[in-house]
């Protein structure tokens, strides 16, 4: 676990500078090196006798500003044997330095506080290392894309950014070598490695902001990982740098923000459940078409996407290499998705935009994102709020509602979704967003209900203002430990204002209520939704069992009358005739609802 959430962390941008020694003292592990006549990358391999043991002017504490170190077990420094290991606490060295024979310096550990050991405080070539574990090398190899620099390329463009505008990753790659050359190379031979694709970048920054030897040096570890140097030790401009490639094996990032923020890898790769569509009179793969035209002509005709969405109908190749992977399909396809799915990395998290997928398990009410959490083993967070898919296409304002735990998940995942049409807010309420995204398809059935009757908007909003009451009710009494500020963020007033003016579930029982019982849920989804699927529905058969089992049936009035309306022949007038005598506001102002100071 602790492996994962390394990894998992250095690709992430907030984890820029943590992966950089510093001494204690304030500085780092340049500075300190600074202390002495910076020499050209060239001396630097050179510099203190090779192999020899010398006196620092220090003993001290280092830092592991990224988490993870790189260490050699046992009292002789020249062991071929080296480990990297995910630290937080501070590392105490005494004065001993020993310099490996490409240069690397070594600060021997204080056995007072450690095992005996060394570690590696500068780099090869360079007056500071940071070590990042970005990408496993054989996730690296079997790539489409012909070599890992590219990622490298990325950062690489990144640096020159400022100067040059974008480097396109193309032309950086004709510079590059082979990933056999890597795999078969020993890590002293990686750094060889990584004077070439520094000279590359090099190449393409002639500023003078960025001279040649502010370039990036990649080294790869045979065993899988790559280290990343800055090759003059400006830490500053490094640590910007190392944003777009911490992050930049993100596989799946959400499309506009890849832009934003270049630590997330420009491709986007969707799973497209493929099956024939016609496509100007001919019949066609709905992915073929996707990836010639961008569009989605089946579900969401009208809207090019850009270039670099990409469809996969593959679905294990589609998720193989994903660092998250988010989950937007019928919550009845999950379960024979996720069997289906083969091997994911260990590193993944998941976001789950699915709205239902109820199910009583053992007396407690199990949640989609529980399913996913369960089948996956990883993280799940979930991602609700009024988001009609074909507005938030069209790049319409709204905001949606983050629910997660992890804090560090939390801050990548709201990065990778929120940008300026699109807000998010994170909570830390899973249960409280899920349930509403779940619930106010329900609701969303008797604000058709209203529409088919041809109530005015007084009745519709008494409805959504009951409904909203119910959804309280029933999510209080599964998780109670549910907040009541969840109801007002996107999740729970918006996506019910949203749903019950403008979504499927309630066009669909508005042409219930007009059809006079001649035709079935099946049909109407058919005939309206050109293939989409009705969710509102199957949750209020999945909550109906439920609240029987808990005889919540008289205390929630509103959703056992819709469900008798949508499956047992009630007239679908019932849904004004609510029994007298309910609770007339679950939203008092001393309940918690507007929360107290
Ligand atoms: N459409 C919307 O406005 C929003 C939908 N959601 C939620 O996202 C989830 C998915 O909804 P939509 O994208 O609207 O889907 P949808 O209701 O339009 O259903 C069609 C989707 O299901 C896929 N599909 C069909 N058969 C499949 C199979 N056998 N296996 C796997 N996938 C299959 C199709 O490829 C297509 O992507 C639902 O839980 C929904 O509540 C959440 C926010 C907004
Ligand atoms: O969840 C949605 C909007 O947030 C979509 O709702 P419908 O499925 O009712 O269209």
């Amino acid at each position: 676990m602790e492996e994962m959430e390394s990894r998992y962390h250095s690709m992430t941008c907030q984890a820029k500078s943590m992966y950089q020694l510093t001494c204690v003292c304030g500085h780092d592990a340049n500075s300190h090196s600074q202390k002495q006549a910076a020499p050209s990358a060239q001396e630097q391999g050179q510099e203190g006798p090779i192999g020899v043991l010398t006196d620092a002017e220090d003993a001290g504490m280092w830092n592991v500003l990224q988490g993870v170190w790189i260490r050699k077990d046992g009292e002789d420094p020249a062991t071929q044997q080296v480990k990297k290991a995910k630290r937080k606490e501070p590392i105490h060295c005494t004065a001993q330095r020993w310099r490996g024979p490409s240069g690397g310096l070594w600060a021997q550990l204080d056995a007072a506080k450690h095992s005996p050991g060394w570690v590696l405080i500068e780099g090869l070539f360079l007056r500071l290392v940071v070590i990042v574990v970005v990408v496993e090398i054989d996730v690296m190899l079997h790539q489409s894309r012909p070599w890992p620099w590219i990622w490298v390329a990325g950062a690489a463009a990144a640096a020159c950014d400022r100067c040059l505008g974008p480097v396109t990753r193309k032309s950086l790659q004709d510079h590059l070598v082979s990933p056999e050359a890597v795999l078969s190379s020993e890590w002293l031979l990686a750094s060889t490695l990584t004077v070439q694709v520094s000279r590359c970048a090099a190449r393409r920054c002639q500023c003078s902001e960025h001279s040649s030897s502010e370039a990036l040096h990649v080294g790869v570890f045979p065993e899988g990982g790559a280290c990343i140097y800055s090759l003059d030790g400006d830490f500053r401009k490094f640590c910007e740098m190392w944003g777009s490639i911490g992050a930049v094996s993100l596989n799946f990032t959400i499309e506009g923000n890849t832009a934003r923020h270049p630590e997330f890898e420009d491709d986007l790769t969707v799973w497209m459940f493929d099956e024939e569509v016609q496509h100007k009179g001919v019949k066609r793969k709905l992915s073929e078409v996707f990836n010639e035209t961008k569009e989605n002509v089946k579900y969401l005709p009208g809207i090019t996407l850009p270039s670099h969405v990409k469809a996969e109908p593959d679905l294990q190749k589609a998720v193989m290499y994903a660092d998250v992977l988010i989950w937007v399909l019928p919550h009845q396809f999950v379960a024979r998705t996720v069997q289906n799915m083969g091997k994911i990395k260990d590193t993944c998290v998941s976001v789950s935009l699915i709205k239902g997928g109820l199910e009583l398990e053992g007396g407690k009410l199990g949640l989609c994102s529980d399913l996913l959490r369960k089948l996956l083993g990883h993280e799940v967070g979930v991602l609700m709020g009024a988001n009609v898919a074909n507005e938030v296409a069209a790049g319409e304002f709204c905001e949606a509602t983050l629910g997660i735990k992890d804090k560090k998940h939390q801050n990548t995942l709201v990065k990778l979704f929120d940008c300026k049409t699109f807000r998010v807010t994170a909570v830390d309420d899973i249960p409280g967003v899920e349930l509403c995204g779940a619930l106010k398809n329900v609701v969303a059935l008797g604000a058709g209900f209203c529409d088919g009757l041809e109530y005015g908007g007084n009745t519709k909003a008494a409805l959504i203002r009951i409904g909203l009451q119910e959804m309280k009710t029933f999510i209080r009494y599964f998780y109670p430990e549910v907040k009541d500020s969840t109801f007002l963020e996107s999740c729970g007033v918006a996506d019910l204002i949203t749903t019950c003016f403008g979504g499927r579930n309630r066009k669909c029982a508005e042409a219930f209520v007009k059809a006079k019982g001649t035709k079935s849920w099946d049909q109407i989804e058919k005939e309206l939704l050109g293939g989409q699927k009705l969710q509102g529905t199957l949750t209020a058969q999945e909550i109906w069992p439920v609240m029987q089992k808990h005889n919540l049936c008289d205390k929630l009035p509103m959703l056992t009358t819709i469900y008798q309306i949508a499956f047992e022949d009630r007239a679908p007038w019932a849904i004004v005739k609510l029994p007298s005598g309910m609770p007339t506001s679950a939203f008092h102002e001393d309940d918690g609802f507007f929360e107290k100071k």
